[in-house]
């Protein structure tokens, strides 16, 4: 049996599946986000070790004795900084942090060859420019950084003692040669940093060392072998098979993304399109990344007094689509495909004296929905086709929401068993190869499928203006034109 962890930002999620892909084993820890100042977003990597802790320790002591290989899986791009001792020097800085928006254009103006090298625009969310940042706002910290981790990679060097990430995640930070998939010291040069601060860079189906004795004895699993795993994003890819041309998911985490497997290198950061490595050798993507997706279901539902993301989606329900004129732009930790946007904020219009808590609830699914329409518009002008996405992550729960999301953006979308906790189906796959080898098509196959959602073409229809209203309005809202 292999046991897959993903440090995602809502929670831990730990499953365990057997040799033929069948999860036989779950447990779950929540995790929260800090927002001390505007833009930014944090979270403390002391929180992610006890939330894997707890996510693992919520498993069945007997399947936990089986483990024989555990993988990582996790939120991409943040920033765990470490000292000497390898002591944490600062709060995580995550994924969804707009803080060093100015740092962005001073990397892309230090190192030329960054969209050629690295494949990506520089955003505040990727991992280089927040330590420009740290450099030039906190100097007394960047001074005394050893080593610069991402989340899963934190989470590793605390099970094993090693330091490693691998190549998918790393390719996040921006230090990464995405084509050759090693560290390029030009990129981290101009971040005033050197290869001997970053963790080795691995596929994620090699082996990272094993579990530290001590965790072993506390997790009631042997000292196994640890896989480098993946970003959160290409270890759901693994987890649903999607990994040759032509395959694509939708993920609705945190974040919202369409990833697109990609047979090389292609990087197109026009549109901010996001080109990285897959967690499967020789195997890269192309992804647009939505900064808040299900972010929204919860902030709304908070916002109405709605217990929960299931009652949410049932409110929303009540009224059903395009019902109202409200529309939402979801931009609540700014956007990055296709703005590129960090201080842009969210919106409803067309609010009206007959909007009612249930029809806001329906316009954020839209425009969530609208959102990600953007992301798979800028994906084909880079010349990626999709006509089916596979859904993961926790908003593949909802098939309400999901007919919402055929509609919007006429494709079918497909529900495989055990799709909302992707990433973690992937980690344990990463686990399962670096352990017995194998075939990444054969140990990555698509598990077997729930339903199908097909676009409905009435809907689709009935959706046309309000998306044609929601394209418009960003340039209204943003502070780049005021
Ligand atoms: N029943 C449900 N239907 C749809 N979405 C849900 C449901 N339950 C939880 N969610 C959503 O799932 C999200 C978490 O998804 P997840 O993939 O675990 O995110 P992350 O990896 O970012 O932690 C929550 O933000 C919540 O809105
Ligand atoms: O920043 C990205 C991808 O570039 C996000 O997709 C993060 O990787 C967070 O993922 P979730 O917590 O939403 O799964």
């Amino acid at each position: 049996m292999f046991l897959g962890i993903d440090i995602g930002t809502s929670g831990v999620k730990a499953v365990v599946l057997d040799e033929h892909g069948a999860v036989v084993g779950q447990g779950t820890a929540a995790l929260t986000v800090q927002r001390p100042h505007p833009l930014w977003s944090e979270q403390d990597p002391e929180a992610w070790w006890q939330a894997t802790i707890s996510a693992v320790r919520a498993i069945d002591p007997a399947v936990r004795r089986a483990v024989r290989g555990i993988g990582l899986a996790g939120q991409m791009h943040g920033a765990t900084l470490l000292g000497a001792d390898d002591q944490v020097l600062r709060p995580g800085i995550l994924w969804n942090d707009g803080r060093s928006h100015a740092e962005c254009a001073e990397l892309e103006a230090k190192a030329p060859d960054l969209h050629r090298v690295a494949g990506n625009l520089a955003m505040p969310g990727f991992t280089a420019p927040k330590l420009l940042w740290v450099q030039h706002h906190e100097p007394e910290t960047f001074a005394k950084i050893r080593t610069v981790l991402l989340p899963k990679d934190y989470v590793r060097l605390r099970m094993t003692g090693e330091k490693a990430s691998d190549v998918s995640d790393a390719a996040g930070t921006l230090w990464l040669d995405v084509e050759r998939r090693e560290w390029s010291d030009d990129i981290l040069a101009a971040t005033g940093l050197t290869r001997e601060q970053m963790p080795q860079a691995v596929e994620g189906t090699a082996q990272t060392g094993k579990l530290r004795a001590d965790v072993a004895e506390a997790w009631g699993i042997d000292q196994v072998p640890v896989a480098g795993g993946g970003g959160d994003n290409a270890a759901g890819a693994a987890g649903v098979g999607v990994v040759k041309d032509g395959d694509a998911l939708l993920s609705l985490g945190t974040s919202g993304v369409i990833f697109a497997a990609t047979r090389e290198f292609r990087p197109n950061p026009a549109g901010a399109v996001h080109a990285f490595c897959h967690c499967l050798p020789d195997v890269w993507h192309q992804m647009s990344v939505h900064l808040s997706a299900a972010a929204c279901i919860d902030w709304v539902a908070r916002l109405t007094g709605t217990p929960g993301a299931a009652e949410l989606f049932a409110r929303a329900e009540s009224v059903g689509p395009a019902s109202g004129p409200e529309i939402f732009l979801p931009y609540l930790s700014g956007e990055r495909t296709p703005h590129n946007d960090a201080e842009v904020r969210g919106a409803f219009l067309g609010l009206d004296h007959d909007t009612t808590p249930e029809r806001l609830a329906q316009a954020v699914l839209e425009g969530v929905a609208f959102a990600l329409a953007d992301g798979l518009s800028v994906l084909r002008d880079a010349g990626t086709e999709l006509s089916q996405l596979s859904v993961i992550g926790g908003g593949a729960r909802s098939s309400y929401w999901g007919q919402t999301l055929a509609a919007a953006l006429n494709v079918e979308l497909v529900y495989l068993k055990g799709g909302e906790v992707g990433p973690a189906l992937g980690a344990a796959r990463l686990a399962q190869l670096a352990v017995d080898g194998g075939s990444p098509e054969e140990v990555c196959a698509p598990p077997p499928v729930s339903h199908t959602i097909a676009p409905d073409a009435a809907l689709a229809e009935r959706f046309a203006p309000k998306i044609a209203r929601f394209r418009d309005s960003y340039s209204r809202i943003t502070p780049r034109n005021s």
